[in-house]
């Protein structure tokens, strides 16, 4: 059987497969086996282009990076022509982008790169296209713009599936557990939760991985697919807006079919994009972190703009690439400090509004 027949046969017995508490166990196996074909997928894809396939090259800039993602004609470059500095080809044809075209929006003291992207396709997630491509670029973005067009609501749930397959999860936390491999001792469970997966599925999925010896520590309620997740690691997280373009060529009756959730706008005609810059600011969560050199007062007036989550680290590698080898130690005043100028390292989290003075070697 080929990979394509095998992961054909596996869904189609997952379909005909009801699913309760009797089959749970049976299901978690088929749903390992499935990422396990679909991640094999993928790396036949990426090896039949002769070894690594050509990405593009994009350089990061600006305070963090998000992409536009959609099916072709969705209105990607529209959007970022007038969101940013760009000037990407807008066509009535589809592949009209066929790079990444970046573009820099500044908004609230924020600079946020945002990049125009070729449309995706259904199968993108398996290479096609230049879907892997694509992909790649979206995996290490810090906030994703879904666009679709007012016309095909239904291809969000193509968007998400494809995002699904090539290991994005959008507004989702990495799951609350840890795997401890081990060489011997069979497969031990801890939760401190109650959990709705038995130990028998949990077993079954390590199995498919060839984990027989381990320590899982669970501390919050996962699913089958989460679980599978974890055990393959190779996941990203990231934040999710959904935004339904072209709006102007539909009445109030027709808006009503979409969620209230989804921002609507029209980027021809300029209209809802000041509540999506604003979504888009707010979904980066950036704080101000002072900086305060050492001996002198804080610069008050232009904060560093980070991310929340950040830690002195960081800021040490957005100040300068030696900052992070040089550093010795730093002290912080503010919301993360336990007292007025703590002595912190590398790995302090920071806070909104917190003053930091960075002590390097010489
Ligand atoms: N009516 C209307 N048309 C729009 C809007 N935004 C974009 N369009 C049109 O839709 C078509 C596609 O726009 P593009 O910006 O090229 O779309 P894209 O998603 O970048 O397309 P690809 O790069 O080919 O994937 C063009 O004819 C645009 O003029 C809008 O808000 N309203
Ligand atoms: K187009
Ligand atoms: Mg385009």
């Amino acid at each position: 059987m080929t990979l394509e027949e095998e992961i054909r046969a596996i869904q189609e017995e997952m379909d005909k497969t009801q699913k309760n508490k009797a089959t749970e166990h049976h299901m978690g196996r088929l749903k390992a086996k499935m990422a396990r074909l679909k991640d094999e997928l993928i790396k036949k894809a990426i090896a039949s282009r002769g070894g690594g396939a050509e990405g593009y090259s994009v350089k990061k800039s600006g305070d963090a990076t998000v992409t536009l993602v959609g099916f072709p004609s969705v209105g990607k470059s529209t959007l970022i022509n007038k969101l940013t500095d760009a000037h990407s080809e807008v066509g009535s044809y589809d592949f009209t982008t066929l790079d990444v075209i970046p573009g820099i929006m500044e908004y609230k003291q924020a600079r946020i790169q945002v990049l125009d992207l070729p449309g995706l396709v259904k199968g993108a997630s398996s290479g096609r296209g230049r879907g892997r491509e694509v992909i790649s670029v979206i995996r290490g973005c810090d906030l994703i713009v879904l666009i679709i067009d007012v016309f095909n609501y239904q291809h969000m749930k193509v968007l998400e599936d494809e995002l699904y397959d090539a290991g994005i999860r959008i507004n989702q936390r990495p799951p609350d557990v840890t795997i401890t491999k081990l060489v011997k001792g069979g497969i031990t469970i801890t939760s401190t939760v109650e959990l709705s997966i038995d130990h028998e599925t949990i077993k079954t999925v390590l199995g498919e991985y060839r984990m027989h010896n381990a320590l899982v520590n669970i501390r919050e309620d996962i699913t089958a697919d989460q679980l599978i997740d974890v055990v393959r690691g190779n996941r990203v997280y990231i934040p999710c807006i959904t935004v339904v373009n072209k709006i102007d060529l539909v009445d109030k009756e027709h808006m009503k079919s979409f969620p209230k959730d989804a921002l609507k706008i029209s980027a021809d005609m300029e209209s809802g994009l000041d509540a999506l810059r604003d979504e888009i600011y707010d979904s980066l969560g950036f704080i101000n972190i002072y900086l305060k050199p050492q001996g002198e007062p804080a610069d008050m007036d232009e904060p560093l703009i980070m991310r929340a989550g950040c830690t002195v680290g960081d800021v040490c590698d957005r100040l300068h690439k030696d900052f992070r080898r040089k550093f010795r130690y730093a002290r912080v005043w503010g919301d993360s400090a336990k007292h007025a100028g703590q002595r912190v390292g590398v790995d302090h989290g920071l806070e909104d509004g917190d003053v930091l003075t960075v002590i390097i070697q010489k």
